[in-house]
């Protein structure tokens, strides 16, 4: 298996951004994707997404058997919360290992929270999402959705050894449908998918990203980007 990039990699960074100014879209209004409100904040963010992912998730979910459904869970995230999730993590790996560097630090957290910088879901180019049954029920895939490393001993990557094989086949099922339909996987997290984005342009080759970082504005039923 390929070695993984971290988020923290310079080359991710390195990546350019051609803004193509696609729209955010309520991934609500599509109707048929199950979206879950773990993660749903006042500005009903969480449940946007840029317009291309959406039609890529949609087309992922038309792959998958009748009986198993795409689960959506988090996907436009705003700066200022990228920022406090990357802030919270480092803070506990500093606390488990005073003796890491900061750049240990920083490295170490990108495994689990990307950079504020590169973040794919402040671009709306990331989702969380994981397989429920016909009935909404979540399947299983080896740790629950957003385990950190420490917490579930590594079963969060993607590839992990130390997981059922019921949990290896269905992240199987849900990583050929996704890919399938043009997304790439944080190999760190079984459950992160991103489309247009910095890391997804260094994985599939291209020049540079289409979607890059945007803050929003709620605005009547819908959200106004910003950079
Ligand atoms: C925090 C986790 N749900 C997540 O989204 N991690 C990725 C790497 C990110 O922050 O982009
Ligand atoms: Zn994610």
């Amino acid at each position: 298996m390929s070695e993984i990039v971290l988020m923290s990699d310079p080359k991710v960074a390195a990546i350019p951004v051609a803004e193509c100014g696609e729209r955010l879209v309520d991934v609500r209004a599509a109707g048929s994707l199950l979206v879950d409100a773990r993660k749903q904040d006042p500005a009903d963010a969480y449940a946007y997404l840029r317009e291309g992912v959406l039609e890529r998730l949609l087309k992922a979910q038309a792959a998958l058997p009748q009986d198993v459904r795409l689960l959506f869970v988090e996907g436009y995230r705003p700066p200022a919360l990228q920022r406090e999730y990357f802030e919270e993590y480092a803070s506990q790996l500093r606390a488990i290992h005073p003796e890491w560097s900061a750049r240990q630090v920083h490295s170490a957290a990108s495994r689990y929270v990307s950079p504020p910088d590169i973040a794919p879901h402040s671009a709306g180019a990331a989702v969380d999402l994981t397989l429920a049954d016909a009935g909404g029920r979540e399947l299983d895939l080896g740790t629950r959705m957003n385990a950190d490393p420490e917490e579930s001993e590594g079963a969060c990557y993607t590839h992990a050894a130390n997981i059922s094989e019921e949990a290896r086949a269905n992240r199987r099922l849900l990583g050929s449908a996704l890919a399938a339909a043009g997304l790439v996987n944080y190999p760190t997290e079984w459950w992160h998918w991103s489309f247009g984005d910095r890391y997804w342009a260094l994985v599939t080759g291209k020049s540079a990203a289409c979607y890059g970082p945007k803050e929003i504005t709620p605005l009547g039923q819908g959200l106004v980007m910003s950079d």
